[in-house]
């Protein structure tokens, strides 16, 4: 599903400047990997890459799907990036990124409606249930607690049942046991869906109680390399 060799990204400029590289990453169907290293070290750089938010220095190979990827980077075509980034991937992001003015509902139903599909679903609805939100989908967001937003905005990500899932410390604001006990229900149906799954985590126990593989930094000044750890 996603087959990556030689990503290259760098930021910033001059003495500041980080460069960021993943000598190649391979991910199918069921997948999770979670992505570590210490603060700084190019974690969120490298989803932003992968998920195509980023233009990467350097690409030997990018295959996502189907799609050469690598090959719509060379050409600039930032449309089809654009539709790709919509269609096959979906984010959880640090704060959740709930929109404030829509209520629940229309957060999750914002990924389908936007590319044309029928606002709700049957997994849709099934992932509400599993993730205990039904009670909460007609507020707005400042009404929930800070679990509820973040089990509303991994519904959110999924809705549209990407292929590859890319999350940014998605339990940062949970106690370790909410973290727990969310992670366990992002993974069950994470690997139900059948799509693969990054996660950024700092939260080493977490990770390791549930047995993931890792993508992790090997820090020098100004460079990063992510080597896979099984
Ligand atoms: N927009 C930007 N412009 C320039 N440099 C940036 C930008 N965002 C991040 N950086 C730099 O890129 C490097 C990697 O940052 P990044 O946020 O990817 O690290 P991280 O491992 O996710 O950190 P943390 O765990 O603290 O969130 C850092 O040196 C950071 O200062």
């Amino acid at each position: 599903m996603l087959e990556i060799l030689n990503l290259t990204v760098v930021r910033g400029q001059g003495p500041g400047q980080h460069s960021i590289s993943l000598p190649a990453l391979s991910l199918a169907s069921g997948d999770v990997w979670a992505v570590t290293g210490e603060s700084g070290c190019g974690k969120s750089t490298l989803l932003e890459a992968i998920g195509l938010l980023l233009k990467p220095e350097t690409i030997g190979h990018f295959e996502l799907g189907r799609t050469d990827v690598a090959a719509l980077i060379q050409q600039g075509d930032e449309p089809a990036l654009a539709r790709l980034r919509a269609e096959k991937l979906g984010f959880v992001l640090q704060q959740g990124g709930l929109l404030p003015f829509l209520s629940i509902r229309d957060n999750i139903t914002l990924p389908r409606r936007l590319l044309g599909l029928p606002a709700w679903s049957e997994r849709l609805a099934h992932c509400c249930t599993t993730l205990r939100l039904e009670s909460a989908l007609d507020k707005r967001p400042a009404a929930l607690s800070i679990g509820e937003r973040q089990r509303a905005a991994f519904i959110r990500a999924i809705a549209h049942e990407p292929d590859l899932l890319l999350a940014d410390e998605p339990t940062a604001a949970l106690d370790p046991h909410h973290a727990y006990t969310l992670l366990e229900l992002f993974l069950a149906l994470v690997r139900e869906m059948g799509m693969a799954a990054l996660i950024v985590s700092h939260d080493w126990p977490l990770v390791q109680g549930f047995g993931l593989p890792r993508i992790t930094a090997c820090s020098m000044p100004g460079a990063t390399t992510f080597e896979l750890v099984g």
